[in-house]
Formats: structure tokens, sequence, C-alpha cells
């Protein structure tokens, strides 16, 4: 017999709605899932700022913005314009646009603004596998199996700061680097967390041959991996 609190804890799971920027289908372009078929949800909020963010059109979620699914799914260029949808509308969705891919990639904003689990059990009970992209500042709410790649923020403006949790969690960490200080900070949060067993991947900040050159260098250099966002390269989503 379930017990009241699971009870009431499956209908809120239910009823969750999210808010939504984007959803489109493309190659996931970062990482050790680079080169997937993947769908991708772009959840909208994050107050973390960081000033090289590719994203800044999803920080903010305002009330006035909210708009249909119908219209979010057809907006062609990046606005803060949102929908909101819940997970068996999300699914109708990806049907409805004939998508083929078998991989979601939930990322933002922030995701882990919200209890992601409702939205990937959905996708799990529908045959998805799921994945997370996250700047680790806010819990990571999923179940075990779905894929989370971290990308620590580091001495952020706001504030805010990767939780030791979400680290923890991380089936990647991907830092994204233009500066030599950038390699320092994440050495030094590496073996602060005693996570150099991690895999781990630096992106070079918005193509940059500099930032590249380094990346190339200081991979070699501490076994790491080079995550280049393919998708930039090939002018796709
Ligand atoms: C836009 S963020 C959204 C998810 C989450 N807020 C985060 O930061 O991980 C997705 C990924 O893009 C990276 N990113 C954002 N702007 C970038 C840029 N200009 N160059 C390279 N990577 C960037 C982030 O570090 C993160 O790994
Ligand atoms: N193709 C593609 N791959 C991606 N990997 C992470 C992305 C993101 O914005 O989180 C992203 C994206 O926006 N497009
Ligand atoms: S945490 Fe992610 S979405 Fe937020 S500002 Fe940084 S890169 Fe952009
Ligand atoms: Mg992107």
């Amino acid at each position: 017999m379930l017990w009241l609190h699971q009870l009431w804890r499956i209908n809120t799971r239910l009823g969750r709605v999210y808010q939504v920027n984007e959803v489109f289908q493309t190659i996931q372009g970062e990482g050790r899932y680079t080169g997937k078929p993947s769908i991708f949800v772009r959840l909208q909020g994050c107050p973390v700022g960081c000033s090289w963010c590719d994203t800044k059109h999803t920080w903010t979620l305002d009330p006035e913005l909210k708009t249909s699914p119908e219209a979010m799914l057809a907006k062609r260029s990046d606005t803060p314009a949102w929908a909101e949808l819940s997970p068996a509308q999300l699914l109708a969705l990806f049907a409805a646009e004939g998508y083929q891919a078998r991989h979601v990639v939930i990322t933002g904003g922030e995701p882990c603004l919200y209890d992601l689990y409702p939205l990937c059990e959905a996708l799990h009970q529908a045959g998805y596998s799921t994945q997370i992209e996250t700047s680790g500042t806010f819990e990571v709410k999923a179940p075990d199996s779905t894929w989370v790649t971290v990308s620590p923020k580091i001495n952020m403006p706001g504030g805010y700061k990767v939780l030791a949790s979400a680290l923890a969690r991380a089936n990647e960490i991907k830092h994204p680097v233009a500066m030599q200080k950038h390699i320092e900070e994440l050495q030094a949060l590496l073996s602060e967390h005693q996570l150099q067993d991690k895999l781990v991947y630096l992106q070079p900040i918005s193509q940059q041959k500099r930032a590249t050159e380094l990346a190339i260098a200081s991979c070699i250099a501490n076994n790491w991996q080079l995550s280049v966002q393919v998708h930039k390269y090939l002018g796709i989503e």
C-alpha cells in the first residue's frame, strides 16, 4: 500500500510543468556524447550570470513573455519568450514533430532550478535516455541513470558556486576556458574535491583561436579531453 506522502509526491510530480525556451532536434555538439542525435529542451531562467554565456536570452523568466507551445516551437531566433509544458505535453510535441532522436538533452538557462525527476522519469518510461547540462550551482534533482554534465562555475560575479554534491554526481566535467587562470581554477577545484578520476573536458569559449590553442595544450598536459562545440563549426543549432 502506498503511504500518503508517497502518493502526494507522485501526484506533485505528475502535475509538474516546466518553463521552456526552445525545443529542437540536432546533434549533441559538446562533451562525451558529441555526435549523438539529440532532442534539446532548453529551460528558461538562470541567475548565475557568466559574462561569456552564449544563451543570455534564457536568463529572465518574465511572466509577460509567456507564449503558447506552438509559438515557442515556431521561434526562429533567440528570444526570452517561453512556454509552459508538462512532461506529457513535451512527449506529444516530440511525436507531433516526428523527432527520431532517442536521447534528450535538458539544458538552459539553468535546468537544475527545476525538479527534473518528473521530466526524466517520463522520458525514460517513453524509451529516451537523458542528459542534463548544468552549472552545478543548484542541487541536481534527477534519476541516477541520467547523464549529468557539470560545467562548474568558479568565482562567479553573482557569488554562485558549484556545489560539492553536483561535482560528486557529475558523469563529466566540462569547463569553458579562455585564459590560463581558468585552467588553474579547474586544477584547484579538482584537487580540492579529489576529482582527479573524473572525465574532464575543456571547451574553448566562443571558438576563439587563442582559447582553442590553450585548451589543446592543457588537454595534452593534463590528459583531459577537448570539446569544441561542433554545432557552432557546422552552423547548426
Ligand atoms: C548555455 S549552458 C546551459 C546549462 C547550464 N546553465 C550550464 O552552464 O552548464 C550550456 C553549456 O554551454 C557552455 N557555454 C556557455 N557559453 C559558452 C561559450 N560562449 N563558449 C563555450 N561554452 C559555453 C556552458 O558552460 C555549458 O557547458
Ligand atoms: N548542438 C548543440 N549541442 C549542445 N550541447 C550543449 C548545448 C547547450 O546549449 O547546452 C548545445 C546546443 O545548443 N546545441
Ligand atoms: S550558468 Fe549556464 S546559462 Fe547560466 S549564465 Fe552561465 S553558462 Fe549561461
Ligand atoms: Mg548552446
